[in-house]
């Protein structure tokens, strides 16, 4: 399938020009069936309220709230905060032009990012009562992080001990990236490949840069933006571990949630939950977590949650305080998929635009670590593209394909 055709990859139906190249390129809206935007609002987000709802003994006032949020998502239109709710007046600027559309009329990105917002507000997280600050997705993240899955990852550390450093390296970065389709809002309905059924496919791979920016340098800092917790986080810890233990970075600020977000994204609570997992698991895993505990008490590894990572915005349009700390960091990496809708912009692009191009106006050198769960593509080059496109499967959506991309 050519690139700017009628009908996409994934079997989609008549989308109109499904990509286009430079800025022109169509905002991705929730309402062209036959979408994965459109799935992610019609089926994922039902299916996430139901499954929130099965996992707390919540009283009948948040029960009705929950079904106000289901009939407002599948039937109704965009309604602004409630004036007492915190964050009303952020809100009321974000939707101007929102308020009163179908949600499936809106941005895709603004779409997810505001039913997060009032999934939270239905289960009384902002409230003064009983729920205030209860993580609606905790119990998932919990299940996630208990699992054997996570004991097998951490013994497989313990046959990276003897192998060369730069081996060791490829091996941790790789395990990052992949971490990323540890997603558990990416298996919230059914269809979704499973971790582990991926055909273990680089699109893009930028890391002989990423290393030659990491370079070991005196007094660097290095911003990790986080994604996922858990099976996601685990990795991204050891990776940042062994960023320290080599000096490639003199200092890491480890940027995540300040409150839950897309399912499974990390707060400062899903750190010091995977830490102390770490710190209790057997041989390497243990020994990292350890340095990482030892990091954190000296300021070597900071954690902050900055409001912005739950605004629905591209990085574009970053506050000053953030752009100066990623203008000061030798390099930031933005893990997953959503942080690279946000880095690039949540648009039908041409896959083969300039990564370089659509970041240019990072503060910093940027790295992008992501498994492909949207249609949101750029820097391929022409043949990866074709082959992907020739080979009929939803490449861009089933998180079977990752990429490593790097603007110096
Ligand atoms: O940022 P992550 O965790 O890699 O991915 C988040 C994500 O799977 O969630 C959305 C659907 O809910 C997708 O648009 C997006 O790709």
């Amino acid at each position: 399938m050519a690139e700017g055709t009628a009908h996409g990859p994934e079997g989609g139906t008549d989308h109109g020009p499904r990509r286009a190249p430079g800025r022109d390129a169509r905002v991705i809206l929730g309402n062209v069936p036959g979408s994965f935007a459109r799935s992610v609002l019609a089926e994922r987000h039902p299916a996430l309220i139901r499954q929130v709802r099965g996992a707390f003994p919540y009283g009948p006032r948040r029960h009705q709230a929950l079904d106000a949020l289901l009939e407002a998502n599948n039937n109704g239109v965009i309604e602004p905060l409630a004036p007492s709710e915190p964050g009303h007046e952020q809100w009321s600027v974000w939707g101007r032009e929102l308020f009163g559309r179908s949600w499936f009329d809106a941005p895709f990105l603004w779409a997810e990012s505001y039913f997060y917002r009032r999934l939270l507000g239905a289960v009384g997280y902002f409230g003064t009562g009983p729920w205030q600050g209860v993580d609606p997705f905790a119990p998932f993240k919990q299940a996630e992080l208990r699992g054997t899955a996570v004991d097998e990852e951490l013994r497989a550390l313990d046959a990276l001990a003897d192998v060369p450093a730069d081996e060791r390296a490829t091996a941790l970065l790789r395990a990052s990236v992949w971490g990323n389709r540890a997603d558990l809002g990416f298996r919230v309905t059914e269809g979704a490949a499973a971790p582990g059924a991926a055909a273990d496919d680089l699109v893009a791979d930028d890391s002989a840069q990423l290393w030659r920016l990491l370079a070991a340098k005196t007094g660097s800092t290095v911003a990790v933006v986080a994604d996922n917790a858990g099976r996601e986080l685990i990795p991204d810890l050891i990776l940042i571990d062994h960023l320290l233990l080599h000096r490639h970075a003199e200092r890491i600020v480890l940027h995540v949630k300040p409150y839950p977000y897309y399912v499974s994204d990390a707060m400062t609570a899903d750190v010091v939950e995977c830490l102390r997992r770490l710190v209790a698991a057997p041989g390497e895993a243990g020994r990292a977590g350890s340095r990482l505990w030892d990091a954190m008490a000296t300021g070597r590894l900071e954690v902050r949650a900055h409001p912005f990572f739950c605004a629905p915005l591209p990085y574009e349009e970053m506050p000053r305080d953030l752009r100066a700390e990623f203008a000061a960091a030798t390099l930031t990496i933005l893990k997953g998929d959503l942080n690279y809708r946000r880095l690039v912009g949540d648009r039908m692009w041409a896959g083969t635009t300039s990564f370089a191009d659509r970041t240019a106006y990072f503060p910093g050198a940027v790295a992008a670590l992501r498994t492909l769960k949207s249609d949101v593509m750029v820097g391929l080059e022409q043949e990866t593209l074709d082959a992907l496109e020739r080979s009929g499967a939803a490449w861009r959506t089933s998180g079977t394909h990752a990429l490593i991309q790097v603007r110096g």
